[in-house]
């Protein structure tokens, strides 16, 4: 097991988001976390990443926890770069911090069309660049633990496919890959394990096609829209 989650708890003032939510990330899989808008994914990702503070609960890791940021890497939604810097800049930095990087990374940074985009002020990248920035140096120094929040949120297709198939074969390699995904046919095509969060709990977990035949579902998507829609009471 790479991370326990047991009994998580967290409010935003008067605003219970997590109500006792359990879940478990295993060595090695693909583990997928879903969830409607404001539901909590992003905050459990923050208190994994001690980024936040749960109210009561809490994660076991597999690591040391005072070294979390050499076995994790993480790609948060919307991250922020340092406005004075190039993306070369960016880039020089981190491999001051973590050495070269080996051939696979080498690649992706090409397929990512960053090698492009080198020039550029971290400020003036549209959204999509920086979402492939930010992908790139979570992956950077190689974690065991790679999270990625909304992984291919703001990607155009063609790249969508090319990180999709780099994450698969980082997962294949042994890695542990985490993502919050708003993508069904991704959580499918990508990850061993599902996760649903409704309501401050975990209320379904499993492995995608094992769910697809418990719920009689012909894919996640269906399942979603039977068990995650919110009631609107037509008045
Ligand atoms: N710093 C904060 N202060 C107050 N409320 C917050 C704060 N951060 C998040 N929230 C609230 O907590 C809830 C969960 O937010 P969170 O970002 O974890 O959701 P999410 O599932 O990641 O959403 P999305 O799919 O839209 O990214 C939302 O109602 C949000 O408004």
């Amino acid at each position: 097991m790479m991370i326990e989650i047991q009994d998580l708890k967290k409010s935003y003032a008067n605003n219970q988001v997590l109500k006792g939510v359990n879940l478990t990330i295993e060595k090695g899989s693909c583990t997928a976390l879903v969830g409607n808008n404001g539901s909590g994914k992003s905050t459990i990702v923050d208190i994994i990443t001690k980024s936040k503070k749960a109210n009561s609960g809490q994660i076991n890791y597999d690591f040391d926890e005072q070294k979390l940021f050499e076995h994790i890497g993480v790609q948060l939604q919307n991250a922020d770069f340092d406005q004075r810097l190039k993306v070369k800049e960016i880039i020089r930095l981190w491999r001051d911090i973590y050495g070269e990087p080996d051939a696979e990374i080498a690649q992706f940074i090409k397929i990512l069309g960053i090698d492009e985009i080198m020039n550029q002020r971290s400020t003036k990248l549209s959204g999509g660049q920086k979402q492939k920035l930010s992908i790139l140096l979570s992956v950077f120094h190689q974690p065991e633990l790679l999270i990625l929040d909304e992984l291919t949120t703001g990607l155009d297709a063609a790249t969508r496919e090319d990180v999709r198939e780099f994450i698969r074969e980082y997962n294949n390699k042994g890695k542990t890959v985490f993502i919050v995904s708003h993508y069904m046919d991704e959580v499918e095509a990508l990850c061993d394990v599902v996760h649903f969060l409704k309501d401050g709990v975990i209320f379904e977990s499993g492995n995608p096609k094992a769910l697809l035949v418990k719920h009689d579902v012909k894919n996640l998507q269906e399942f979603v829209r039977k068990n995650m829609r919110k009631a609107v009471s037509h008045v």
